[in-house]
């Protein structure tokens, strides 16, 4: 492999042989250790992203890694054509640590959120006795789910789905946070469930209202249609409980978890339920050649003791408080910070400008330049979400660092 020896050379050499599928920002990251990443110059920077929630537990976590060691060291895949020595306990610790009767692995969050479809359309037609190919399954618009072509058929993220028909059918979209019209669409006996983030995540940090997951979850049970979760981005611990869906102790029929579940070290995701509803599979109907592979398996349940043993979630549910605390003092203090919103350690800050300004941008090159990496999700919102492990003291001066970039863009 070439070393790289300059942050430009390593930008030069994506550019020339990478797809242009990103717009990253212009810094190039060499290590990580827990809530610190630093570039190939040597620069430490706080991590303010976590590779979109899926580093919570913090980079390269030791004991992560040394289950990975091990595992790499003894058996990495076999396949589901046979039976291994991991896949069983693995299954069992998942169904038990999450309270669901079964679970199917997968790799991908995108992949997850197209098991949980094809799980709804068929618990539909064999359980509900929806008219085969009739399935509609209810999404939330401004929705992300992944980016496969059945996903993005059911956003409304023109970047995101234009040119890429036709289009798969079968997907009604509701506004988020709106019970009525979700309970609107539930007298449709086709609808066979509705898949919603608990936050929305992608759009900007939306943040539903208090009773909107409970009422939408029994709204759902009314109309007995699945209430599936997608927590790949706000589960393991992110909104200061384990589950998003916990803060308003709402059970979905299908959960959904990736990104943190292997804590940043191998694709693991995860697909919840209950033998009611997962029995709709049988063999050789879904599957994936990686999907709950000893390597994984290890890792994902190694990062979810770390969870657990390290109280991450606690202390999202603390420094989140007094994360918001101190946004909240500078949207007193700033023209140009609008509002902050979040739960836990995902949060954001909207920056008041429009959404086509790159003052959002701008204002995230200032940080970098600052010794923080945090990255805009639309035009003028800003998310900000560090690993689960920071301290207080390091969520502070990470305040201060946002506080001193931030005003020196006051005009
Ligand atoms: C709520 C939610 N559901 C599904 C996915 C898809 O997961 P995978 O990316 O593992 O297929 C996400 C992913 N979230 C996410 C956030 C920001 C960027 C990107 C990106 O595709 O670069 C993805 C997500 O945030």
């Amino acid at each position: 492999m070439q070393t790289i020896s300059s942050s430009k050379q390593a930008i030069e050499l994506e550019d020339k042989y990478g797809a242009h599928n990103y717009h990253p920002l212009p810094v190039v990251l060499a290590r990580g250790e827990g809530v610190f990443l630093w570039d190939v110059e040597g620069k430490r920077y706080y991590d303010f992203l976590s590779a979109y929630s899926a580093v919570n537990q913090g980079h390269c976590h030791p004991r992560i890694k040394e289950a990975l060691i091990e595992q790499a060291s003894t058996l990495t895949l076999t396949s589901r054509a046979f039976h291994n020595d991991v896949l069983g306990p693995f299954e069992k610790y998942i169904s038990d640590y999450f309270g669901f009767d079964k679970v199917l692995p997968m790799n991908t969050g995108a992949e997850g959120v197209e098991t949980a479809i094809k799980i709804a359309r068929k618990w539909g037609y064999e359980k509900k006795g929806v008219d085969e190919n009739r399935a509609k399954i209810v999404v939330a618009e401004n929705n992300f789910h992944g980016r496969t072509t059945t996903i993005i058929s059911f956003s409304n993220d023109e970047n995101a789905r234009k040119n890429f028909g036709p289009y798969t059918a079968g997907f009604v979209k509701i506004p988020y946070d709106d019970i009525s019209a979700l309970k609107a669409v539930l007298n449709d006996p086709d609808v066979v469930g509705f898949l919603v983030e608990p936050i929305q995540g992608e759009a900007g940090v939306y943040v539903p209202g208090p009773d909107y997951l409970k009422e939408a979850k029994a709204a759902c049970e009314e109309k007995n249609v699945l209430f599936i979760a997608d927590e790949i981005q706000t589960g393991i611990a992110r909104t200061g409980k384990l589950l998003a869906v916990d803060h308003e102790n709402v059970r979905p029929d299908i959960l959904i978890l990736g990104k943190a579940v292997s804590g940043g070290f191998y694709p693991v995701s995860l697909v919840l339920a209950d033998d009611a509803v997962m029995d709709v599979i049988k063999p050789g109907q879904h599957g994936s050649t990686f999907g709950g592979n000893p390597l994984g398996a290890r890792v994902a349940m190694t990062a979810l003791e770390v969870v657990k043993d390290e109280k991450l979630a606690e202390n999202a549910e603390k420094l989140g408080q007094v994360f918001r605390a101190r946004m909240q003092n500078l949207v007193e203090k700033s023209d140009l910070v609008q509002l902050v919103r979040g739960k836990g350690l995902l949060n954001a800050v909207v920056i008041n400008d429009t959404e086509e300004s790159s003052t959002a941008w701008n204002i995230c090159i200032a940080l970098k330049n600052n010794g923080l990496l945090a990255k805009p999700t639309h035009g003028n919102i800003i998310r900000f979400a560090p690993p689960l492990v920071m301290t207080e003291e390091q969520i502070h001066e990470c305040c201060d660092i946002i506080e001193k970039s931030i005003l020196a863009f006051e005009k």
